[in-house]
């Protein structure tokens, strides 16, 4: 598809077919060149074309074109060599610089402005000095040279990308570091790494030829800039022989740079197919491991969803059935566990907490609401359990948070990766965003259940419908072969939860899931999560600023006042008789905003 995308480019197509007819030549010579590379002709010294040269001779009697041939692929290989280890070193330590950051990025940066700041040329000629006269390894310590600059470039492209929802999105999905660079790092950022190896490689042909050409070095071996010297010093006798080389080089350089340029516009464009490719047919439910379960359509019957049940004089507690409370008997031990939580970002010389001495448990099956003004630190204390706290965050003090009996807060990453996406899943605020816009949807789906819950391909991509089926998309296939910009936000969260919900986990967190939605596509998604967690008999820490989707939704609730719990309680009596005063601010306060809300007799208690 890329290759056909360039083909449309002119430009392109005859930078091409240069560079092609170029390597072509230089890689038969052996084949097609008519005269040995190193056979003397005295009648030929300095002959202009004829006689069986169709090019001409070199000072020494030589066949201009044979050798030029020949020299191709000695400069080719020595520009290759040059490129291949810049590539290496270069991309290599910018990838584990950005991503990684700390101090690995600060002693790969050292070493890289070290060899920044040596002069190149000089450097080239010690070692010239030093080693001899073989181009090839000048080539090789010339890509050391030049890797610094493809360092920079990859990492300020991955500090860039690395922040990215989508990619927070893979690793909460529990996929290693590797696979998240190679796939969802690198793939973004090899537009720039495609034109600056074809500005490369042209600087590499110019430099060795610049050293031939300074008469550095093996004489015995054609290369351009040797035929460049030799030219020159006939320059008098036969002016014409210094355009062979010295055209075939520019021709080279310029064709290099014009496909880089055509390649790299391919690239960036982030056109997609209007039409996808022929999506995969759903598996009949007698193929599939689970039954489906029905889609949400079928169990939206009128009346059964939320939005439906929201009457405008229904009251919060009066939407509360009694008994809906899945409060478990009060000795069992909770699935997670949370003790003196406090989270620190550093801030001068000491840390800012902005979770001071949370507790909190989630216990088997329940969902748990955790509510509370912006920056009270809700999503916080839900990272904290991901192990997905920003760089700079750490948890301070005897913060301690166990998940059915491990302690995570001392887990190593290994150990809490295995965790992510498997036994913990994780629903975004912003589905869009979390969502790579390079792949499509059913790919995303795929990838985890292949890498995470070790799923073969097929049965991945079988799974992979029938959890689309199952969160509600009217036509999984069609939309398993969609790109993300494709579909609609209500869709995109629903494939997030479908991904979420993936590996079985047995705790959910979900970070504001409903908030981007619209109203009504909010109530049905509501009524999903409440669909799912009762079938899988996930717990939930449901995080949200909204009373309504906490009446809707929890069996309990935490409220958060500046990184404080400040009360816990079953959602029932917490709507009837808030204890602390910030409570009953904060229920006031959405009681207000809300027109159905406004009589609840919850206001008035
Ligand atoms: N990377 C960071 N560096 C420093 N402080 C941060 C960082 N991320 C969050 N904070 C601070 O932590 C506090 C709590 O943030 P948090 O995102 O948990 O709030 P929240 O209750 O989830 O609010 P919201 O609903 O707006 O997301 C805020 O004061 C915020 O400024």
């Amino acid at each position: 598809m890329t290759v056909r995308k360039v083909l449309r480019n002119p430009l392109a197509v005859v930078a091409l077919v240069i560079l092609l007819a170029i390597v072509l030549a230089s890689v038969l010579a052996p084949l097609i060149a008519p005269h040995s590379p190193t056979a003397l002709r005295l009648d030929k010294i300095n002959a202009g074309p004829g006689g069986g040269y169709l090019l001409g001779g070199d000072g020494a009697g030589r066949d201009i074109l044979s050798r030029l041939l020949h020299a191709g692929r000695n400069t080719l290989a020595g520009a290759l060599i040059a490129l291949s280890v810049a590539l290496l070193l270069g991309v290599v330590s910018g990838l584990l610089s950005g991503y990684y950051g700390g101090l690995l990025d600060g002693v790969l940066g050292w070493g890289a402005n070290l060899l920044m700041a040596l002069p190149t040329m000089i450097v080239l000629l010690a070692l010239f000095q030093a080693l001899g006269s073989s181009i090839y390894l000048a080539m090789v310590a010339f890509g050391v040279m030049l890797s610094p600059g493809f360092h920079r470039l990859v990492r300020g492209q991955v500090m860039a990308v690395k922040h990215e929802l989508y990619v927070d999105a893979a690793r909460v999905s529990g996929l290693s570091d590797p696979r998240i660079i190679g796939r969802h790092v690198l793939l973004v950022i090899r537009a720039p790494i495609v034109i600056q190896a074809s500005v490369v490689a042209g600087i590499a042909i110019v430099v060795q030829s610049g050293l031939e050409f300074l008469g550095l070095g093996d004489p015995g071996t054609p290369t351009w800039g040797g035929m460049l010297q030799d030219a020159f010093t006939n320059i008098y006798t036969s002016p014409v022989a210094i355009w062979w080389p010295g055209m075939t080089i520019a021709l080279t350089v310029a064709s290099l740079v014009l496909l880089g340029n055509a390649i790299r516009d391919v690239i960036q464009r982030t056109e997609r197919p209007r039409k996808p490719p022929k999506p995969p047919t759903l598996p009949t439910p007698a193929a599939s491991r689970r039954e489906p379960s029905g889609s949400v359509a079928d169990r939206l019957e009128p009346g059964g969803s939320v939005a439906d049940r929201l009457e405008p004089g229904d009251s919060v507690a009066d939407r509360l059935e009694p008994g809906g409370s899945a409060t478990p008997c009060a000795d069992e031990l909770p699935l997670l566990r949370i003790t003196e939580l406090s989270v620190g970002y550093p801030s001068g010389d000491e840390y800012r907490a902005v979770v001071r001495g949370v507790d909190l448990d989630v216990r088997h099956g329940e969902v748990m609401g955790l509510v509370g003004e912006s920056g009270s630190g809700k999503t916080q204390t839900a990272f904290s359990v991901l192990g997905l706290l920003s760089p700079g965050g750490t948890l301070l003090g005897r913060s301690s948070i166990l998940f059915d009996g491990r302690e995570l807060a001392r887990l190593p990453e290994a150990e809490r990766r295995a965790l992510r996406g498997k036994r913990i899943g994780y629903i975004p605020q912003e589905p869009m965003s979390n969502l790579d816009p390079c792949f499509r949807v059913g790919e995303q789906l795929v990838e985890p259940l292949r890498f995470v819950s070790g799923l073969s391909k097929q049965a991945a991509v079988t799974e992979a419908l029938h959890l689309l089926e199952r969160v509600g998309i009217p036509e999984p296939p069609r939309t398993f072969a969609a790109y993300p910009h494709e579909i609609s936000g209500g869709m995109a969260q629903r494939v997030l939860i479908a991904g979420a919900v993936s590996g079985k986990p047995e705790l959910l967190i979900a970070d504001e899931p409903t908030t981007a939605l619209d109203v009504t596509v909010q109530a049905e998604v509501l009524d999903l999560l409440r669909g799912l967690q009762t079938e899988f008999g996930m717990a939930m820490l449901l995080v949200t600023h909204n009373f309504g989707v906490v009446a809707d939704i929890c069996d309990r609730v935490a409220v958060m006042q500046d990184g404080r719990i400040v009360e816990v309680n079953d959602v029932r009596p917490l709507f009837a008789r808030p204890r602390h005063q910030y409570t009953q601010t904060l229920l006031g306060s959405t009681l207000e905003d809300s027109a159905p809300r406004t009589r609840l007799e919850v206001n008035h208690a």
